[in-house]
């Protein structure tokens, strides 16, 4: 079977909102007020929570101070998940393309490097969680993007063939995992990175995820 698998953070919602307030929650607890801002930092919000933290840390002229950032991460996971989806949304049409792939016969199937058990949550919140045929996060397995057996445990869980995959992704992180694991990328462009996706090289560039059905089959062939 074949299966569309699909980055979270900054391909099917953008968390940034969220993920920005969590950090800025650390800093005041540092006694800084908010470091990052919505707009600006939105990019780095996207990559990750210890991303945030290091970003932060640089602003405030601290950025070898790796100790405090180990040692804030808990409590930005913490923050995170009692606020998770105050700001986040789902990409325009997201969920719609999500169901013309199932109902064209492919698996679809979530590969992400939040934290498994916030990934949950989130979708769980969203209302979307039963939508996929399998969500993986970065503590799932012992290894994670850009290892492609991340991807590739992905696929098999949703019952598809490994070997026929493609990801939806924003990163260069989902870049690298589909180049190792030899399956086409999609990257999509609506994300605050958006203008740097070309230059990832990806098989397919995303303006829109009405274009996504199509945008597939070109890549990988009809479902059966
Ligand atoms: O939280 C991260 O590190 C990024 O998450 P993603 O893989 O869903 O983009
Ligand atoms: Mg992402």
């Amino acid at each position: 079977m074949k299966t569309v698998v699909f980055d979270l953070d900054g391909t099917l919602a953008d968390t940034s909102g969220d993920l920005i307030a969590a950090a800025n929650a650390c800093f005041r607890d540092m006694g800084e007020g908010d470091v990052l801002v919505h707009a600006e930092d939105a990019g780095t919000a996207l990559r990750g929570g210890r991303a945030m933290l290091t970003l932060g840390m640089e602003k405030l002229g601290r950025a070898n101070d790796a100790a405090t950032i180990d040692r804030y991460y808990p409590m930005l996971l913490d923050a995170y998940k009692r606020e998770i989806d105050t700001h986040t949304i789902l990409y325009p049409g997201a969920m719609e393309a999500v169901a013309a792939l199932k109902a064209a016969g492919y698996r679809v199937a979530i590969c992400t490097n939040k934290p498994e058990a916030l990934a949950e949550l989130l979708l769980t919140r969203l209302g979307v969680r039963d939508a996929f045929g399998a969500m993986l996060g970065a503590d799932s397995l012992a290894v994670r993007k850009p290892d492609p057996e991340h991807l590739f445990e992905t696929a098999r869980r949703a019952g598809g063939d490994p070997a026929q995959c493609v990801l939806i992704g924003d990163s260069d992180t989902d870049r690298n995992t589909a180049r190792a694991a030899g399956v086409p990328c999609v990257l999509v462009t609506f994300g605050p990175s958006g203008e740097d996706m070309a230059a990832l090289e990806p098989e397919a560039l995303l303006n829109d995820f009405a274009d996504l059905p199509e945008v597939i089959e070109r890549l990988i062939g009809k479902a059966a």
